[in-house]
């Protein structure tokens, strides 16, 4: 179970984003987000996955309280969530070739002799042939590269996927195969998911659920 209650956060310490927002996700429940440009629901997606220091609330993931974001948090509690953003080129190490952009975590967990393997699977699952693989993210397509980086969120086998408009700068057939390819993640490891969008169709086809960003405060 993913538990977020009364969670108030934003970039400056007395004019936060939003306030008292609570959401729960229900273990391999998948939950559509929608909600107006600049509400805070990536703010909010990033504080779920451990990546933004709320001002105050609370997260319980599996049970157990967060008490630590970003670097300070536990690798166990890091490594069970799987991010993926919209805009691929500024979450890619441009230095990296694509498969080392998918290998990163396994090195960063210390984890290398599974790299070749995993790294082969991965490839095939999100469609990225050999010669895609080799080469960096200034020389694919923005498809290829948010390809690339489903498949280093999946490398760790995490419990939780975050998707923060995966598919908002995708064309129809590529958010298929990327939708795809996290259902079928998903039915195979029981993950949870949440997945932000504008996009409500797609969503509703997606998801168990979809909740109105507006319905999530409690005062
Ligand atoms: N790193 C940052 N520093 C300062 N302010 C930020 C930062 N990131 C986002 N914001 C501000 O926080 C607010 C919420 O942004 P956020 O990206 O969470 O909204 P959103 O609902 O996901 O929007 P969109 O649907 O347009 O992606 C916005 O006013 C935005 O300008």
């Amino acid at each position: 179970m993913l538990e977020m209650r009364a969670i108030t956060a934003g970039y400056a310490r007395n004019a936060p984003v939003f306030r008292n927002v609570s959401l729960s996700l229900e273990p391999g429940e998948a939950l559509g987000l929608l909600g107006p440009s600049g509400c805070g629901k990536s703010t909010l997606a990033r504080v779920a996955a451990l990546l933004h220091h709320p001002d105050a609330g609370s997260l319980t993931v599996d049970g157990a309280p967060v008490r630590r974001w970003r670097h300070r948090a536990p690798r166990e509690q890091r490594t069970a969530f799987g991010v993926v953003f919209q805009q691929a080129r500024l979450s890619a190490d441009p230095r990296l070739a694509l498969t080392d952009l998918i290998a990163e975590p396994l090195r960063a967990t210390g984890r290398r002799e599974d790299v070749t393997g995993r790294v082969a699977e991965l490839a095939a699952t999100v469609g990225l042939t050999a010669d895609l693989l080799s080469r960096r993210p200034h020389e694919v397509s923005d498809g290829q590269l948010q390809r690339a980086c489903l498949a280093r969120a999946l490398v760790l086998r995490p419990r939780w996927l975050v998707c923060d408009e995966m598919t908002a700068m995708l064309d129809a057939s590529t958010t298929a195969a990327l939708v795809r390819v996290v259902e079928d993640y998903r039915a195979s490891t029981g993950a949870g998911l949440l997945a932000v969008g504008h996009d409500r169709v797609l969503l509703d086809r997606w998801c168990d659920r979809t909740v109105e960003w507006g319905t999530l405060t409690s005062g």
